[in-house]
């Protein structure tokens, strides 16, 4: 059977991942790939509620990584390696990234503290291909105030995104063989024509 592939959607609030998901998703389902689109915190009905707690509730910095890497490990076993398994493919918003970038970047948590924690939920699976979203701040910024309301990561001063961005853009320079930069303050259709090219070779 042909094996599926994970993808990732990584960035700060307001690069644009959701913006391109579903263009993406459908761009595989057009090969005739099946495939199955989630998201994190959240992907299963716990996972819902973790994300709930944690969008809205303030918490210690170690309990938010935990139930960061609590509602990824029921994630993982509920929904990720079931459908790999089946030879899907999985396209994530957010994973095992987002929490070094926010929570270790944003926040400051240590760094091998969060080795860890991905070392025991998932030692030895990574995604494929991580799209990493990236824009200034004042981008970012400026298309979340035009649009929604805010929860608790977005309502974050300009230092935690910095710190935010500065994380994700350090772990894309370290796994360069699956992290591919998007310079999203491009025209979303500029973009598209490059995430075409990166799905077609993949
Ligand atoms: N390349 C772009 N140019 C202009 N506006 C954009 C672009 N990408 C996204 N947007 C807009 O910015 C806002 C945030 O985008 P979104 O995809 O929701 O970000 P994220 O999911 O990364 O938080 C939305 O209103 C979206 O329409
Ligand atoms: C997965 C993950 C998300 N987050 C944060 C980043 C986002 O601000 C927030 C929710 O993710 P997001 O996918 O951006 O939700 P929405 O599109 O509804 O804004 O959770 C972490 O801080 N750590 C993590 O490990």
């Amino acid at each position: 059977m042909a094996s599926g592939k994970f993808i990732t959607f990584e960035g700060i609030d307001g690069a644009g991942k959701s913006t391109h998901i579903p263009f993406v998703t459908q761009l595989l389902r057009d090969r005739g790939l099946t495939v199955v689109a989630t998201r994190e915190p959240g992907g299963t009905e716990l996972g819902e509620r973790l994300r709930e707690l944690v969008l809205h509730h303030k918490m210690h910095l170690e309990t938010e990584a935990l139930l960061m890497f609590a509602s990824r490990r029921e994630h993982l076993a509920q929904v990720i390696e079931p459908a790999l398994a089946r030879g899907d493919w999985v396209i994530s918003d957010r994973f095992t990234d987002a929490t070094f970038a926010y929570q270790g970047g944003g926040r400051k948590l240590a760094l091998d503290k969060l080795d860890r924690l991905e070392q025991w939920v998932h030692p030895h699976l990574q995604p494929d291909l991580t799209l990493l979203f990236d824009v200034p701040l004042e981008v970012a910024r400026a298309r979340l105030d035009a649009e929604r309301t805010l929860d608790k990561f977005e309502q974050e001063k300009a230092d935690f995104f910095a710190n935010t961005r500065a994380e994700y853009l350090r772990r894309a320079a370290q796994f360069p063989h699956r992290f591919r930069l998007i310079d999203s303050t491009r025209p979303i259709a500029v973009i598209q024509e490059d995430l075409r090219a990166i799905v077609a070779a993949l």
